[in-house]
């Protein structure tokens, strides 16, 4: 049993797009999958959150032919909590009003991860934007979060999801150290939304995000742009 925290090095960098492709490789391997994402903010009731897009595109890319037709069936989803606006979770619950209630604590949290993990081979955790973003109103976030499971006696590491243009060297070393310092050295940076011709830019970054990966025992990897969504090795 792995348990895979994603987070990204900011909002919208394509950590669902990365998640999805992590979970297509599971499912290729014949393993049980269950995708997780403890807080969904700005979505509302009824609408499809991260991890019905994650679903979505497993489904697609198995009526495509590039997953096996049963892979699918190897999936399942939740969501931990919804809250409607879209902002960081805690300010997206103080701006829903009254009546909502306070997002989970983290030892609830905890308990969801180990009954989910209990009936699959691989469980993904998907953040809510940066690697800072707190899921509790204590401000833990995915660092603790993968204190926590590791202190429960589980294996599991920490994934940063970044993109491929200009700004990435900033934020994704910052995310990394910010995690190794925590005592959480990312396993993965999974570069998300690569063209099949990078330009010059996206191209230094990947020799730079290779290096800061290396540099902290993580592996580098990349999910192409156009679907399905699949993991690469990195040039
Ligand atoms: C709205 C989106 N929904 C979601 O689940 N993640 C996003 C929230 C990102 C919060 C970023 C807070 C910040 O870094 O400023």
């Amino acid at each position: 049993m792995r348990i895979e925290v994603v987070t990204g090095t900011d909002t919208d960098v394509g950590e669902t797009w990365g998640t999805a492709a992590l979970a297509a490789r599971a499912l290729v391997a014949g393993l049980r999958v269950h995708v997780d994402k403890p807080v969904q903010t700005g979505v509302a009731p009824g609408e499809a959150g991260d991890v019905e897009t994650v679903r979505d595109l497993v489904a697609a890319a198995a009526a495509s032919g590039a997953l096996d037709a049963a892979a699918p069936a190897r999936l399942t989803v939740s969501e931990g909590a919804r809250v409607g606006p879209a902002m960081a979770p805690v300010d997206a619950v103080a701006h829903a009003g009254e009546g909502t209630p306070p997002l989970p604590p983290l030892g609830e949290q905890l308990g969801r991860w180990r009954g989910l993990a209990a009936g699959v081979d691989h469980l993904l955790i998907e953040g809510a934007g940066g690697i800072t973003v707190a899921w509790t109103e204590a401000d833990e976030g995915p660092v603790d979060a993968v204190r926590a499971l590791r202190a429960a006696g589980l294996d599991a590491g920490l994934t940063v999801v970044a993109r491929p243009g200009l700004g990435t060297q900033n934020h994704a070393r910052l995310t990394v150290e910010h995690a190794a310092a925590r005592g959480v050295a990312p396993e993965r940076i999974l570069v998300s939304g690569v063209a099949a011709d990078p330009d010059p830019v996206e191209r230094a970054n990947l020799v730079f995000l290779a290096r800061l990966a290396g540099a902290h025992g993580a592996v580098l990897e990349t999910v192409p742009r156009g679907t399905p969504p699949r993991v690469m090795s990195a040039r």
